[in-house]
């Protein structure tokens, strides 16, 4: 029997969630380790981590297709991490799914994708033919029914493919790197399409990428992976103005590229006299806020070299780094107070020197 589905169950909870697998000279890789993350039904979760992470792994044990070495995953509530062929069928049919590539038949035409899992499905002719064109509408293609995949742009390819997975009516919609094969502008209008689907039919969503702007334009929470295990998680915005972990630093650094790498500093120093400061800007309380007010000392002159201040969540966020001159007491009471209000990050000249520079 099922497991009963309890009341106000998360769409999907993983539980300590373990995989392994063995390379082929039989070498033990944990690809996912111990990971605990609940994704609320009607939200928009990311999973976001580099290659390797884990993130495909992670797809394939909340859709049934790998079980788990230790741990559970729970759909609606109901554990799957046990489950026969018939159970898995059945969630299944609540998970409609996304790919990179498309995965279209190539042999079919539009409306022939869209329409197969309804045909799986035993759904007569006519009424599948209404809801692909029904479903084609939606994602703005209707005009494209009887043409093949290969006649579409990747973009439209795309559309076709949500079409498909929305058919059978899915709870929770899995998109595995959905937009790394498109250009900026495409991404945009299916990340704004994925949206659509969540606010109009209340589909909770996963989506799996590597790229920080995708999660910044729709997700509404955050997982970020790293080596299998998971380094952090919360709303998009508590995560990345205040990241906790080297990985989601390096994420938020590549993306916003506010921080000065190693190469950048040095670059700064040679340029700049006086003490180097970053300074993490985010949404401040009150008026306390002016980063460069706290500068404002007798004695102490400041100039931003370098940053950028961007938004997510539709609130601000990134870092300013100032050269700082004036006496060190001076300077380090005004750092003193900057961390009263945010994260501060003096380069010292003792920092590791670049690779390749004595
Ligand atoms: N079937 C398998 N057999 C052996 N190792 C596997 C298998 N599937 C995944 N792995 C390994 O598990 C780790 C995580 O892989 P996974 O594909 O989940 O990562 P990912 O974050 O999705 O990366 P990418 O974005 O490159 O696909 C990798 O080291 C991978 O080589």
């Amino acid at each position: 029997m099922p497991e009963k589905t309890l009341v106000d169950a998360p769409a999907i909870a993983l539980r300590g969630v373990t995989k392994k697998f063995r390379s082929r000279k039989g070498k033990e890789l944990i690809a996912v380790d111990n990971v605990t993350l609940e994704v609320s039904a009607g939200t928009i979760a990311g999973v976001i981590g580099y290659s390797g992470a884990g993130k495909s792994t992670l797809v394939r044990l909340i859709n049934g297709l790998e079980k788990v070495d230790d741990g559970q995953v729970l759909i609606d509530g109901e554990d799957i991490s046990a489950a026969g062929e018939r159970q898995l069928r059945r969630v299944r049919g609540e998970i409609g799914m996304i790919f990179q590539q498309f995965n279209l038949f190539a042999s079919r035409t539009v409306a022939g994708n869209v329409e197969y899992p309804l045909k799986v499905a035993g759904m007569p002719r006519a009424e599948r033919a209404d809801r692909a064109a029904e479903l084609l509408n939606f994602v703005g293609i209707g005009d494209k029914s009887k043409q093949y995949p290969q006649q579409l742009s990747g973009g439209q390819k795309q559309r076709v493919g949500i079409a498909r997975a929305l058919a059978t009516n899915p709870k929770i919609l899995l998109a595995d790197e959905a937009t790394s094969a498109l250009d900026p502008d495409t991404t945009t209008e299916i990340l704004a399409l994925l949206r659509r689907v969540n606010q109009e039919f209340g589909t909770t969503i996963v989506v799996i990428t590597h790229e920080m702007d995708v999660v910044r334009e729709i997700c509404d929470h955050v997982a970020v992976l790293d080596d299998g295990n998971l380094a952090e998680h919360g709303k998009v915005y508590d995560v990345f103005s205040e990241p906790s972990s080297p990985i989601t630093r390096r994420l938020v650094r590549s993306a916003i590229g506010d921080i000065p790498t190693d190469a950048v500093l040095a670059r700064l120093r040679s340029r700049h006299q006086g003490r180097l400061l970053t300074v993490a800007i985010r949404e401040f309380d009150s008026d306390a806020g002016d980063v460069t007010a706290y500068f404002a000392v007798p004695g102490v002159s400041a100039s931003v070299i370098f940053g950028g201040i961007t938004e997510l969540s539709r609130r601000p966020i990134g870092s300013l780094t100032f050269a700082v001159q004036g006496p060190d007491a001076e300077v380090d009471r005004v750092i003193e107070r900057l961390r009263g209000l945010t994260t501060v990050t003096e380069h010292h000249l003792t920092d590791k020197p670049l690779a390749g520079e004595a």
